[in-house]
């Protein structure tokens, strides 16, 4: 049976929500799940906005036949040919023959890698700021390089001054039959999970989306369609403050995470101690991670919310914990930058993870290490106290500034 919402008169959404896939990309663990978003116009022409993952095409033809009532498919606008949202293009290829495919010239490309279809005979090239008309609405292009693949672009619907954003704007979590991001309480129920899509998906390629973002403020735009996720058409300019701040880095809140990797518990520990000398300083925005029990997206994710990052280790066969290991090369390859930093070591015979730490965050873009180094051989012993409370005193005093 189709699933469908409908957004304007001539507007409808006909994606699919996927709530059994466990890792995203098989990388990112996604408990609400994620949705597949696909949009149907029907103005003189029929156009459909990208297509689905293989895991919902069922779905998706099934509303697309419910939607188009008896009428051809003209077109499918191509904005992303990455398979979460192109894998059904070929079905739809089959199924509509005499579509014919918008996209730009390095989308044919891809096209031609992932699928055997003849597309150069049904391609309708398009490059930035052509238009293309389908009746009532006309659409131009907005190259988005590297706003996740290369191939990107995003479509502009001049009539109703809609974005189809592509990846931008997207979020982990199906949709629970509420369309609109204004239905939900986004920021209490969904904000986590567009920020770890964000910083994990399209973290890395910030200048993008900042070249992006430039192009997109020229327009007037009343709603965005992304390919993930609720729709906006109300306080967009908040969501587009969020995109603004992680895209240059800044930290979104004056906040300290305190991540630490331990085998038999006595760098939990001073993690735990630190983290209460904090509070008895009065600082409130707090959060503590055991980097073996959380996943490392997670990490990303809060890394690039907190202004302020404590790595505690102990060391591993001459080197950082391997969790810990994991997190630090995640936030380099998210290319994490501008935040401040301060590290706990622990060693029971040669501790070296203080160094090597301090070594992986130096490779990451104007990071301020603070001071002290807690160094702690094996456990914490009367008397190190002090070194907690300096390193306390250190971080409340950056955070003050
Ligand atoms: C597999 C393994 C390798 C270790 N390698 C080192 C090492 O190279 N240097 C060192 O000083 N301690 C090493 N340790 C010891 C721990 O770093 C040390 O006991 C530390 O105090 C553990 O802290 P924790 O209580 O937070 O787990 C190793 C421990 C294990 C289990």
């Amino acid at each position: 049976m189709y699933c469908v919402k409908k957004i304007k008169d001539d507007l409808f959404w006909v994606g699919g929500t996927d709530r059994r896939l466990a890792l995203f990309e098989n990388a990112y663990p996604i408990p609400r799940g994620v949705s597949y978003n696909a949009y149907v116009l029907k103005d003189e022409k029929t156009v459909l906005f990208d297509t689905v993952d293989w895991a919902v095409s069922s779905q998706l033809f099934e509303n697309l036949e419910a939607v188009l009532g008896g009428r051809a498919l003209d077109y499918v606008i191509v904005n992303h040919m990455e398979p979460d949202h192109c894998a059904t293009l070929e079905e739809v290829v089959r199924r509509y023959p005499e579509v014919k495919v918008v996209c730009n010239a390095k989308t044919v490309d891809i096209i031609k890698q992932f699928f055997d279809f003849d597309i150069d005979s049904r391609a309708v090239i398009v490059k930035e700021n052509d238009t293309f008309c389908t009746g009532k609405h006309t659409y131009t292009f907005v190259m988005a390089p590297m706003v996740h693949w290369p191939e990107v672009m995003v479509t502009y619907d001049t009539t109703d001054k809609i974005l189809f954003s592509a990846d931008a704007f997207g979020t982990f979590g199906a949709m629970n039959g509420n369309l609109f991001a204004d239905e939900v309480n986004f920021e209490r129920d969904w904000l986590d999970d567009a920020r770890r899509y964000y910083t994990n998906i399209v973290g890395k390629y910030g200048a993008s989306v900042q070249t992006l973002l430039k192009k997109a403020a020229g327009l007037d735009i009343q709603m965005i369609c992304p390919l993930h996720g609720p729709v906006w058409r109300e306080n967009i300019g908040w969501y587009v403050d969020k995109y603004l701040t992680w895209s240059s880095y800044a930290p979104e809140e004056k906040a300290v995470m305190i991540a630490y990797g331990s085998i038999y518990g006595n760098t939990e520990n001073a993690a735990n101690i630190l983290a209460c000398r904090l509070a008895d300083r009065g600082i409130r925005n707090i959060a503590v991670y055991d980097v073996s029990s959380t996943h490392p997206s997670v990490m990303v994710a809060e890394a690039f919310r907190c202004s302020h990052l404590v790595f505690a280790s102990a060391t591993y066969n001459g080197g950082i914990f391997t969790s810990m290991e994991r997190v630090l090369s995640d936030l380099k390859a998210h290319a994490l930058q501008n935040r401040t930093v301060a590290v706990i070591e622990n060693g029971s015979w040669g501790m070296v993870a203080a160094r090597q730490m301090k070594d992986m965050i130096a490779g990451m873009k104007n990071m301020e290490i603070l001071e002290p180094t807690v160094s702690i051989k094996s456990s914490l012993k009367a008397g190190q106290e002090a070194d907690i409370e300096a390193l306390a005193d250190a971080i409340a005093a950056s955070l003050a500034l």
